[in-house]
């Protein structure tokens, strides 16, 4: 199991950095959240700073762990770990990809992640929903007392 930092990378204005891989990588044309594989004595953390600086160009700080998605890919499996992270300096230039985006959250499904990430976009999409659910809840509490 090959381990894969990718970043869900938010601006001031908590747009997300989407980036999609190249030809000739391994899934080319899909989006992803950008990262790659830990190294060996490597922390997530400082795999995910590193991958980014050394694929863009730019610095982040990383918040918090938000969820793993394991995925079997016919040559090799990977556990895809997602961490929020805040993008803090730097103009992107892109390595890795040929083209990256800033997306408000509740856009993510319009784009063709890589099978891994799909969970992550789902949870992401799902989370957005829950403050809407609560206000609705307290709206029907009120109309019951
Ligand atoms: N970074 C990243 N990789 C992903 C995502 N989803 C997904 O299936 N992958 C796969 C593609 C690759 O097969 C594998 C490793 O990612 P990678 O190609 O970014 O690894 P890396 O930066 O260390 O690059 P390299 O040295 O292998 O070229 O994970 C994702 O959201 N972000
Ligand atoms: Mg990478």
């Amino acid at each position: 199991m090959i381990e894969v930092t990718a970043g869900i990378i938010q601006n001031a204005s908590k747009k997300v950095l989407i980036t999609r891989r190249k030809a000739g990588k391994h899934l080319a044309g899909f989006w992803e959240f950008p990262g790659g594989k830990i190294e060996a004595d490597e922390t997530p953390e400082v795999c995910l700073a590193r991958e980014i600086m050394e694929e863009l160009n730019i610095g982040i700080s990383v918040r918090s762990h938000f969820m793993d998605s394991t995925y079997d890919y016919d040559t090799k499996s990977i556990c895809l770990k997602g961490y929020l992270a805040d993008y803090l300096e730097g103009d992107i230039i892109l390595t890795d990809h040929d083209q990256y985006k800033w997306v408000a959250q509740s856009e993510l499904s319009k784009y063709e992640f890589a099978p891994a990430d799909i969970p992550i976009v789902k949870k992401l999409m799902h989370d957005l929903e829950l403050p809407r659910d609560i206000k609705k809840l307290k709206s029907l509490a009120k109309e019951l007392l």
